[in-house]
């Protein structure tokens, strides 16, 4: 089938890339002349596992093609998926400018009937505005159906995430429209869940918010750990056993960054609002959420007293390992405190270095190796579990002004690291400790 995607970001270029791997001739469209360019040489924008070779397979087997010129990409598709971005506005809604330019966009370009299918997650009643201003733009002969397709990726694995996702949820009032849906994707062999247009959108953010309730949950509990002198890894294992529970998103750590659970879960809350339900739960979860990367520059303060002029080296930038993607990531909050309290930040990342320098520009003191960033540092906080972090060489902590280690993400085994003789604090589980006193760094 013809299909094109607007908008190629890190959910439209793994959608336009996946769809013409499983036999559809696809054309992606981008306002961004530079992203364009560089696709159709097979180069992709992001960092994201596979997608590299993937679009390069099917850039040569003539099924994937790129452009910025929408009146070429709408002329002759069948279905065209919209994927742009709906951002957090002001009041912590969604913001539809992107999706409704698009849509209209879409209307004045169409020469014949098409499904306009939406990936983008966008609150109820979404949709229905799509139609109604495709309907107000269109020529009156073309038929346009509209479908809503919300997206489960996760970054980092959004091309195993694509071939081997555990449903599609197909959100149509047009019984034709939504088995049109099915059949593209009937090639990726993932279950079809079918539903009204409404409860599609709904699926998307309450399965972002459940999923952000449960980190937030364990967060809560790992803090009551600390206290109580319990172990959260040993807590979540056991609780996870329990398979109404499910051992997923029970990682206790700095909370849940990106572009997605921040933004929403406040979209859910605000929608909530609009409809008189104060969604009270979801509110702690966020607040839960946002207290969460104090944690460890607390516990920073308390081991060393004051962080004035200290060396910080901080491993690890974007919001979760195998992605360059620095949206919301914790890292940002966690080092503007840092900077605060006027300590000097090294920080490493194997991935995002790029994108995290246009964010922190030159506060910041980048490093091309976890070792550069340690050595004679008086502390290092862990803020990302990249497997290059996981399975560093503990003895470079010895590189060390003190062996003090901060680990925002769990890395680290508790006995190995008692066996380096390292201080070590994580999220909810006993400290390694050398001293209770506190450290003095010369
Ligand atoms: N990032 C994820 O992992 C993820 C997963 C599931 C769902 N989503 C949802 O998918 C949507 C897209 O997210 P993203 O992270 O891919 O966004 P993104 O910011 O990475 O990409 C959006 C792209 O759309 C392009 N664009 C904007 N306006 C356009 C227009 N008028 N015509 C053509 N292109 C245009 C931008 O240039 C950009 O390349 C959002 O609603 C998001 O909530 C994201
Ligand atoms: O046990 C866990 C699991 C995740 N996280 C954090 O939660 C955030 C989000 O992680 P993840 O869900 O793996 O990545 P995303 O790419 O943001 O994917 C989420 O958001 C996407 C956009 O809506 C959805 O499509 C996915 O289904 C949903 O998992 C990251 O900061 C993680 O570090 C934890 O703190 N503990």
């Amino acid at each position: 089938m013809k299909i094109s995607v607007v908008g190629t970001g890190y959910v439209g270029l793994v959608t336009g890339v996946t769809l013409s791997d499983i036999g559809h001739t696809v054309t992606c469209i981008d306002i961004d002349n530079e992203k364009i360019q560089k696709m159709k040489k097979g180069i992709s924008p992001i960092y994201e596992p596979g997608l590299d070779e993937l679009m390069s397979k099917n850039i040569k087997n003539k099924r994937l093609y790129f452009t910025n010129d929408s009146s070429e990409g709408f002329r002759e598709q069948e279905v065209i998926y919209i994927a742009v971005g709906t951002p957090e506005a002001d009041n912590g809604s969604a913001d539809l400018e992107f999706i409704e330019k698009v849509a209209i966009d879409i209307a004045k370009n169409l020469k014949k009937d098409a499904i306009v299918v939406t990936k983008s997650t966008v609150p109820v009643g979404t949709n229905e505005k799509i139609q109604e201003l495709i309907n107000l733009n269109k020529d009156s002969a073309i038929k346009v159906e509209v479908v809503s397709n919300p997206e489960f990726l996760k970054e980092g694995s959004a091309i195993n995430d694509s071939f081997n996702g555990e449903r599609i949820v197909v959100g149509s009032n047009s019984i034709r429209a939504a088995k049109v849906i099915e059949k593209i994707n009937e090639p990726f062999n993932i279950p079809v869940f079918k539903t009204d247009i409404r409860s599609a959108e709904m699926i998307k953010y309450a399965s972002n918010a459940f999923l952000a309730t449960k980190i937030s949950y364990i967060n809560e509990v790992a803090n009551i750990c600390s206290r109580v002198g319990a172990n959260v890894e040993d807590v979540s294992n056991g609780m996870g056993l329990d398979s109404r529970i499910g051992s997923e998103f029970l990682n206790a750590g700095i909370g849940y960054g990106g572009s997605c659970f921040p933004k929403d879960t406040k979209a859910l809350i605000h929608l909530a609002g609009l409809h008189n339900n104060n969604f009270d739960l979801l509110r702690e979860v966020v607040k839960v959420n946002n207290n969460q990367q104090s944690i460890i520059v607390d516990k920073l303060i308390d081991r060393l007293s004051s962080i004035n002029g200290k060396k910080i080296a901080v491993l690890g930038l974007s919001f979760k390992p195998n992605t360059d993607d620095m949206r919301d990531a914790p890292s940002l909050k966690v080092i503007e405190t840092l900077l605060k309290y006027n300590a000097n930040v090294i920080a490493y990342d194997p991935i995002a270095i790029n994108n995290a320098k246009k964010v922190l520009k030159h506060k910041v003191l980048f490093t091309e190796s976890i070792e550069e960033a340690i050595d004679k540092s008086d502390a290092t906080l862990i803020l990302t579990e990249w497997n290059e972090v996981k399975n560093i060489d503990l003895k470079l902590f010895s590189k060390m002004n003190y062996p003090l280690v901060i680990d925002g993400r769990n890395c680290f085994d508790l006995e190995k690291m008692r066996y380096e003789n390292i201080e070590y604090h994580s999220i909810g589980r006993p400290p390694i400790m050398q001293s209770s006193e506190c450290i003095v760094v010369q």
